[in-house]
């Protein structure tokens, strides 16, 4: 498999080098130039599969011939070892044919787990056949970067850099990163949000030059093998709820359109996926421009989901790549008249995003409500992010008949604040492998929001 850059203008890729890549050259993202089908006849055949075996289907036609199947069946193995459920994903009934697809039950407790934890795996397997040391570098608003830690933290390939706002990520979601005190772990609190750590690590990966020769790589959804694992998981809830008889909605809680955008592939490739809802927060950029084809930033605001508080959603842009007939220099032109002014898109390319993608916006008040009151019903805790999805799918839903799946993206006791003010319970629980978080040394580093501040500091830990 081949990978190209939405920007048109970057040199193909095999999988080996798209995993150990950020950004294309030109500025784009990498997507496979064509993806795998399954059929009817093969989705039938996956129907008892468990989650690993799956894993292996769906994603071994994207690695191709950079790893053999047998030694890839085996990480993937390993990787979902690491979960604590024998599931590994879950699926809960909430009501009637609305489903809760759990997917916190790995290391640290929110759905980047299934992407970085293999990712980790990944990195390894490459830079031992390279002997290569490399760098990574992350934005977080606070999952991404604790699973990215612990999903490479044991490696003796990366150094790894994870930037994230400063007093903008929950405590237990700070304290997940910062007490990790490996010696190739550093973490940069920013005093800024998240879109600038974001943008600081995109300004990075485009001149890598302070790095003096050594390589920036990705554990943002920027890099492709972060989507590509996450696909797995709509194929399995699918499947479990009687796919591909049957189709499945999803309602997906949303800031860089990673997850959704994963749920998009999964539909391109064969699943029957009737509906996928765009569920934001007040940060709503999406959900306006899916409701009036006007893509325009607003200020970034604080809410009770931080870790969807984002304005410029990277992934989007693969998606506008493919609304454009995969287009490169179309998309390059739009890319940039996007990060200065409010952007409509052709009608045409609009009204086929409208028909993939439903979407919904939530506040904080309707999100404490939602934790709340399905507290109350059935004693479910969800956390704010799925609560989002969990309101979102409600009010978009097309067919009742349909089943509607909600991805729970993080456990609850993460977002303490969030339970606390829906009245819900007392503090949710953390599981006891991080019931001592709190107690734990931390370490960190605090930093204006200033690139060339950030790219020292990196620089004099690295001992360049
Ligand atoms: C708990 C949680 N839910 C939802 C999201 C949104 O996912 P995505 O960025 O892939 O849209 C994130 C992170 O972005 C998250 O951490
Ligand atoms: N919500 C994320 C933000 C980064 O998104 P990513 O999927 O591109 O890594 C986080 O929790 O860090």
């Amino acid at each position: 498999m081949k990978y190209i850059s939405t920007r048109g203008q970057a040199p193909a890729l095999n999988f080996e080098d798209v995993v150990l890549t950020g950004l294309a050259p030109d500025g784009g993202l990498y997507v496979p130039t064509h993806l795998p089908e399954f059929s009817v006849e093969k989705l039938q055949a996956l129907r008892s599969a468990s989650y690993q075996e799956l894993a292996v289907e769906v994603m071994m036609p994207f690695v191709g011939d950079s790893i053999d199947r047998e030694t890839f069946t085996e990480m993937v193995h390993d990787t979902y070892a690491a979960f604590n459920h024998d599931a590994i994903a879950p699926l809960k009934q909430l009501e009637a044919d609305v489903w809760l697809l759990e997917l916190f039950h790995g290391p640290t407790l929110a759905f980047k787990d299934f992407a970085l934890q293999l990712l980790g795996r990944l990195f390894d397997y490459f830079l031992a056949k390279r002997q290569q040391k490399v760098v990574i570098m992350g934005a977080t608003s606070g999952d991404t970067g604790s699973a990215a830690i612990d999903g490479c933290k044991r490696s003796a390939w990366v150094d790894m850099f994870i930037l994230h706002p400063h007093g903008r990520v929950s405590e237990v979601q700070r304290r997940q990163m910062t007490s990790i005190l490996e010696p190739n772990v550093f973490n940069i609190a920013v005093e800024g949000n998240f879109d600038d750590c974001q943008r600081m690590v995109k300004a990075s990966f485009a001149d890598q030059s302070f790095l003096k020769g050594r390589q920036l790589v990705a554990v943002n959804s920027i890099n492709w093998a972060r989507i590509m694992a996450q696909i797995v998981y709509y194929f399995y809830a699918a499947l479990r709820l009687g796919a591909p008889s049957r189709s499945v909605a999803f309602s997906v809680p949303t800031g860089n359109f990673g997850d959704i955008f994963a749920g998009y592939l999964a539909k391109q490739m064969g699943l029957p996926i009737t509906q996928l809802v765009v569920a934001t927060n007040r940060n709503d950029i999406l959900h306006r421009f899916l409701a009036s084809n006007r893509y325009e930033q607003a200020p970034l605001e604080h809410t009770l989901s931080p870790s969807m508080d984002i304005v410029v959603s990277s992934n989007f842009e693969r998606l506008l790549f493919d609304l454009h007939h995969r287009d490169g220099q179309a998309l390059a032109d739009l890319m940039k008249r996007m990060s200065t002014e409010t952007v409509s898109i052709e009608d045409v390319a609009w009204q086929k995003a409208r028909a993939l993608f439903d979407s919904a916006a939530v506040s904080d008040e309707e999100t404490t409500r939602v934790i709340g009151e399905r507290w109350k019903r059935s004693n479910e805790l969800l956390d704010p992010h799925t609560a989002i999805g969990y309101k979102a799918a409600i009010d978009c839903r097309r067919d009742p008949a349909v089943p509607m799946v909600v991805l729970g993206t993080a456990h609850p006791a993460k977002f303490a604040e969030a339970v606390r003010k829906s009245g819900a319970a007392s503090d949710p629980v953390l599981p006891p492998f991080l019931a001592d978080l709190m107690d734990r040394e931390e370490r960190f580093e605090v930093l204006p929001n200033d690139l060339k501040a950030v790219q020292s500091s990196m620089v004099s830990a690295l001992k360049l």
